[in-house]
């Protein structure tokens, strides 16, 4: 049996993988899959490239596929196909937005919109006096009560149904009328249903809150369900299996305690009510989101090639990203989809329509979660989370998956223990890391010693920032070093590439200005889009090139069409491309993760690769757009500092390697300007972009090496035992003697 499918796989997913030329599951795959499979909440922490995105997309798949194939052969209500003989709220006799636990003692609904109700799977009819307790366990809009089986789920709204709900209102035939007093999250509300005096009546918190109702002659023969309707709330109950927190008055008993003939079991079966084994079209049941449009796609396509092989039922999956015309979407989502995958805004805006529904929804999954954070949405991962219903219309929980190579973030951690039920940490190093397959270096840049760029006659165009100041040779202002800075980046970039030989490589720089200077540059040396031959052949991707451009760009990179991609951090995260070799930073990332995830895009699924820095040893000034500047940098000329009401700032490139140092409790390497990279740590048998020769995985080498270690720590243990002996025993033992 393939290794995939022992962890609980589906064959048809295994075999798709092994087509994939995946024989064994990485580690973090070996614990994220069984744990997913199993029902939990995860947080994976492990190294860029280690392959977390199979481990949450493979098991949410087979997942949703398992649940279509129930649904489709009639078995959604699993939990429970038969009305249960105890007291619960019924599976059946519900509206679909509302879910029941499977226990049947808790009731959601997260329809923001539309109420949303349920009956219990037994009532009580001709006489006795009853009650339950229900407990406000979420906040949102609730009525609850009695109902008869002939009335309107939507408690309240037609003559058979008495509601008394949080607002502090009766209601009775859509009458609503003032009653008791408003009540919310932690209530205890009793419910009170008198067939000897033919009344109802409620108490809150033990409190007797009065007569709510006297019940008409005609309900004299009626049985009577407890009830409830929700709207984005939720509910507990207690029909008397368990101690009441507030027992009842004299003469009431516990409605589980009404005696067999005057007990009717609910006439509602699966198979009446048809709706549980229904799912809306627009509903997926599973989120993805993905911080850029890259990423998304290509996490989807990782779906798309897992399923290959589940043709019945088809799994829908939908890519849903900006800059693209929303009309197809919506149309996919109305012919129905199943896992859905995209960016923050257009999610949003399909959610805020209602032309995407989070009603079926069972995972939630913020891939590169630190990232979307810091990108500022944890409004948005806070609303959707919000209008998920906690408890799914099958009775299982939703599941939150959340990963990234930088996780370990307070933003994260603080969001997991609001939002998630006791997640397990699928840890591998506990801190943020380099993988061991990323050879990182630095080249320091100080035009002070290097003075080539003063008498360059072809450059990089620079970014303008000192396009007023007098910046010449000979000069050495902050500002005539901080523009030498520029023109040497260009020149270290291009002799990286050259003594490198680097034929694949990508290329990350500050800014989109500094990008299109930089492709630029490239071009006129040769390069271009179409010229695969020319050493410097590039494309370009980042936020202000048009979404066909970007996706053309990357999948002309991917494809070997040409040999760099120059582009800011929106290609930091994720993005995937087998044995890439090279990358190189023109100036260090501010943000520290973000240099896990740049230098993350080499040394992946084992390969080797190499990641050069170029780092500044004086100030650069640079620009920097804020929410203050009207155009956010377009044509702007502000060259004031941010201090001043500008848009430029001081970088100093020592101190953010300082910084990620720090964070990663290493010291990066440093090379000269030569850039020969010391191999002695890789044996110099390293070819960047291909696997190591003799690659960990080597059962026997590893045993050799650690041998002698073994041998030591077993002859300490030894001696520490006879210390230990000696001490207890003195001279009576052996050893002693
Ligand atoms: N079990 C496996 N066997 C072989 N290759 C694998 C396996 N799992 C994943 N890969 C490959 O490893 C590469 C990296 O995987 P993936 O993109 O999921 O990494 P990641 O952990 O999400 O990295 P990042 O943090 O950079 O997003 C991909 O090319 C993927 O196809």
């Amino acid at each position: 049996m393939a290794a995939f499918e022992e962890m609980g796989v589906l064959p048809e997913i295994a075999k798709a993988v092994e087509e994939m030329d995946w024989t064994l599951p990485t580690d973090v795959q070996n614990e994220a899959i069984p744990l997913i499979l199993g029902g939990g909440d995860v947080l994976m922490a492990a190294e860029t490239g280690s392959g977390k995105t199979g481990a949450f997309c493979l098991p949410i798949l087979q997942i949703v596929w398992e649940t279509i194939k129930d649904i489709q052969q009639g078995k959604t209500a699993k939990v429970n196909r038969e009305v249960s003989p105890l007291w619960l709220m019924s599976f059946f006799d519900r509206d679909v937005g509302l879910a029941v636990t499977p226990d049947g003692l808790r009731c959601q609904s997260r329809d923001p919109k539309a109420w949303q109700g349920v009956r219990g799977t037994k009532g009580v009819v001709g006489k006795g006096k009853y009650y339950y307790e229900a407990t406000v366990s979420d906040e949102g809009l609730c009525r609850v009560g009695w109902s008869t089986p002939q009335a309107a789920l939507d408690l309240g709204t037609c003559k058979n149904g008495f509601g008394f709900g949080g607002t502090g209102k009766k209601s009775n035939c859509k009458q609503f009328d003032d009653y008791g007093e408003p009540f919310g999250l932690r209530d205890i509300m009793g419910c009170y249903l008198d067939l000897d005096g033919m009344e109802i009546r409620y108490s809150k918190n033990g409190v007797d809150l009065g007569k709510a109702f006297t019940l008409r002659n005609e309900f004299r023969n009626a049985t009577f369900y407890p009830a409830v309707v929700l709207k984005n709330a939720e509910m507990s109950f207690n029909f008397g299996a368990s101690p009441f927190q507030h027992p009842p008055k004299a003469g009431f008993v516990a409605l589980c305690e009404a005696s067999k003939d005057c007990t009717v079991i609910s006439g509602v079966k699966a198979s009446d009510s048809g709706k549980p084994n229904t799912i809306q079209k627009n509903a997926p049941q599973a989120i993805i989101i993905e911080p850029s449009r890259e990423l998304a796609e290509q996490t989807l396509k990782q779906v798309t090639l897992f399923r290959k092989f589940l043709d019945n039922p088809l799994v829908r999956d939908l890519l849903v990203v900006g800059g693209v015309p929303v009309k197809e979407q919506i149309a996919a989502l109305n012919n129905g989809v199943d896992i859905v995958c995209g960016t923050p805004g257009r999610m949003e805006e399909l959610i805020n329509s209602g032309q995407l529904s989070l009603q079926a929804c069972k995972f939630f999954v913020l891939d590169e979660a630190d990232g979307l954070l810091k990108q500022g949405h944890e409004r948005l991962v806070n609303s959707i989370y919000n209008s998920i219903p906690k408890i799914t219309s099958d009775g299982k929980r939703l599941q939150m998956v959340v990963c990234s190579a930088t996780l370990h973030s307070f933003e994260v951690k603080r969001m997991a223990e609001r939002l998630m039920h006791f997640p397990t940490w699928v840890d591998l190093k506990g801190e943020d890391a380099v993988p061991e397959t990323v050879h990182h270096v630095v080249v320091t840049i100080d035009p002070r010693n290097d003075t080539a760029w003063s008498n360059l006659k072809r450059h990089v165009h620079t970014d303008g920032v000192h396009m007023k100041d007098n910046v010449r040779p000979g000069n050495n202002t902050p500002e005539t070093l901080s523009e030498a800075v520029k023109l040497l980046k260009g020149e270290y970039c291009v002799r990286a590439i050259d003594i490198h030989n680097m034929d694949q490589g990508i290329i990350f720089c500050r800014t989109k200005l500094d990008c299109d200077n930089l492709e630029q540059y490239f071009n006129q040396k040769g390069g271009g889009p179409k010229n695969r031959g020319n050493p410097y052949s590039c494309v370009c991707l980042h936020g202000d090139r048009k979404p066909h451009e970007r996706k053309a760009n990357l999948e002309s990179f991917k494809t070997g069409d040409v040999r760099f991609l120059i582009c800011t951090d929106v290609a930091a995260r994720g993005i995937d491309v087998g044995g890439l070799p090279f990358i190189i930073n023109v100036t260090l990332p501010d943000e520290k993760s973000n240099y896990v995830h740049r230098i993350g895009r080499v040394g992946r699924a084992e390969r080797m690769g190499l990641a050069i820095s170029l780092v500044a040893a004086v100030p650069e000034k640079v620009w920097y757009h804020g929410e203050w500047c009207p155009t956010r940098g377009r044509g702007c000329y502000n060259t004031r500092l941010t201090t001043e009401r500008g848009c430029c700032m001081w970088y100093n490139e020592p101190q953010y390697l300082a910084d990620i140092e720090e964070h990663l409790g290493v010291t990066i390497q440093q090379v000269d300007k030569d850039m020969k990279v010391p191999v002695d740590e890789f044996d110099g048998k390293v070819v960047y972009g291909e696997k190591r020769a003799s690659a960990g995985s080597n059962y026997q080498t590893h045993v050799e090496q650690l041998a002698p270690a073994v041998q030591e720590l077993s002859e300490l243990e030894r001696q520490t035992q006879i210390i230990y002996l000696k001490r207890q025993y003195g001279k009576d033992y052996p050893w002693n003697r």
